[in-house]
């Protein structure tokens, strides 16, 4: 509990009896401003060592405030608090300063915990990541940003019934973490959940991989083969990787097997029952795949019964922060370091990076800071030197992938066709020379990075069949 007190500052008068009441009840001193001047004079006077402030207030803004009490009053922390809430805003308020965001409406155990969390020196999200986690069943934070209530909901809500699910979502949101909490928290769990890369699986093999083949494709050993995918999961889960790289042909095999609940293994004589749970995945839209041509809309409306999407890392807010705080908890227990939390820099930094990678490339980054670098708090300086200076990575092109067109255009004088060598160089150099990794990354199929390094006479130093 704090011993100075913690200073409200909000002009709407509901709010202020609601912050009042709450902390109040809790045991905390409070003092209350409705507008910058009473900030200022009760933050001189009772020397708070927390601040909530509403970033819209009668007589200026919140964020100037924030940054005005911080050179005052170097100790106090401050959380800024907005009805509206959009990453550039909390970026904002983390640049002047701000120890946290938080967006109303509040509710008191929020409010509490945001509290908490800034005494502890910790952010919002943290107190409760155990029981949103552990509710879902993942065993890695996920957020709480508004846009993944639906995921839980949606993973809540499927996760007992036998429908096909079809995630869908950027390389790296966790759609394959997605499946197998599906897969964990379903009646097919005991079965086992069994995974068929789509778009990684060598073309000549994937019918194989998919449905199996019989030893020697005659009756006499009818039973010997080997079984596909289709049968390992045998009243267990499917999980279809990449659907949307399976050919057409494929696509028809697929259809036939859900449709009649069999599948006859390659060269074998005669259909056998098969009893799973599908579950799909897609980094590409696969509506705009139907509209190509590239996969039958007949399969489609059949895998897509319950779509999920999850969302990229850059369009959920707070999330990269609470994910990274408590990722970092794991990795320093894993590594032996002492980190703690993330300096105002480094949380704004994280909130204003684009993510290209989502979650892996949060994950990498974080395993990057905790093995070359230890100390209380991940400072700028432990960043990557992508993250640290953006502009100035290497070939004009952000490292990680992404092409920020906000601010500088890093394609000014180039062709198209130069940048898209540019990009798929860059991404397989990113992905440690793995033609399949870097497919998906650039949302593509390998064979469309195959062609484009033949036709530029590059040797291809990545595995063809991870
Ligand atoms: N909520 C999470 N917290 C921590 N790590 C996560 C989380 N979700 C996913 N990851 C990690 O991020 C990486 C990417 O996850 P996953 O493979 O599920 O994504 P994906 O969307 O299927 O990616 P891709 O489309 O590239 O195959 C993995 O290393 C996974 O362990």
């Amino acid at each position: 509990m704090s011993r100075n007190p913690i200073l409200i500052v909000d002009d709407v008068e509901t709010h202020l009896t609601l912050f009042s009441a709450t902390l109040e009840e809790a045991g905390y001193d409070i003092v209350v401003a409705r507008n910058c001047a009473e900030a200022r004079d009760g933050a001189l006077a009772h020397q708070p060592e927390l601040a909530l402030i509403d970033i819209v207030l009668p007589d200026g803004n919140g964020i100037d405030l924030i940054t005005e009490l911080k050179t005052r009053l170097p100790a106090l922390k401050s959380i800024a608090v907005t009805a509206f809430a959009t990453v550039d805003r909390a970026v904002t308020a983390m640049r002047s300063g701000a120890i946290d965001f938080l967006v109303k409406p509040l509710d008191p155990d929020q409010l509490l915990a945001a509290i908490a969390n800034a005494e502890s020196g910790r952010s919002i999200g943290q107190q409760d990541r155990g029981s949103r986690v552990d509710g879902v069943g993942f065993d890695c934070p996920l957020g709480s940003s508004e846009i993944m209530r639906d995921v839980f909901d949606t993973i809540n809500a499927v996760a007992g019934s036998a429908a096909p699910v079809f995630i869908t979502g950027e390389s790296g949101t966790g759609k394959v973490r997605a499946a197998e909490t599906i897969h964990a928290r379903s009646g097919f769990r005991d079965g086992g959940l069994i995974k068929l890369d789509c778009s990684t699986a060598a073309p000549e093999r994937i019918e194989a991989e998919l449905i199996g083949e019989s030893a020697h494709w005659d009756a006499r050993t009818e039973g010997k083969g080997i079984p596909g995918a289709v049968e390992k999961a045998q009243n267990g889960t499917l999980l279809l990787d990449e659907i949307c790289a399976l050919s057409l042909p494929m696509q028809a095999r697929l259809l036939g097997i859900l449709q009649s609940g069999s599948v006859t293994p390659l060269g074998g004589l005669s259909p056998r029952p098969v009893n799973f749970r599908l579950i799909c995945t897609s980094t590409i839209d696969p509506r705009a795949e139907v509209n190509a041509g590239r996969l039958r809309a007949d399969l489609f409306y059949r895998l897509n019964v319950v779509p999920l999407h999850l969302p990229p890392l850059r369009g959920r807010g707070m999330d990269v922060v609470e994910i990274a705080e408590t990722e970092l908890d794991k990795l320093c227990a894993r590594e032996g370091r002492s980190f703690r939390t993330l300096s105002t820099e480094v949380k704004a930094i994280f909130l204003d990076h684009n993510w290209p990678g989502n979650l892996r490339e949060l994950m990498n980054v974080l395993w990057n800071i905790a093995i070359l670098h230890d100390g209380p708090v991940v400072e700028v300086a432990d960043l990557p030197a992508y993250l640290r200076n953006p502009q100035a990575s290497e070939d004009g092109v952000q490292n990680a992938g992404a092409f920020s067109l906000v601010s500088s255009n890093p394609f000014d004088g180039q062709t198209l066709a130069e940048i898209e060598r540019r990009a798929i160089e860059h991404a397989i150099q990113k992905e440690g020379g793995s033609i399949p990794a870097a497919a998906r990354s650039l949302g593509v199929s390998p064979s469309t990075l195959y062609r484009k390094l033949d036709s530029w006479g590059k040797p291809v130093r990545g595995k063809r069949d991870l």
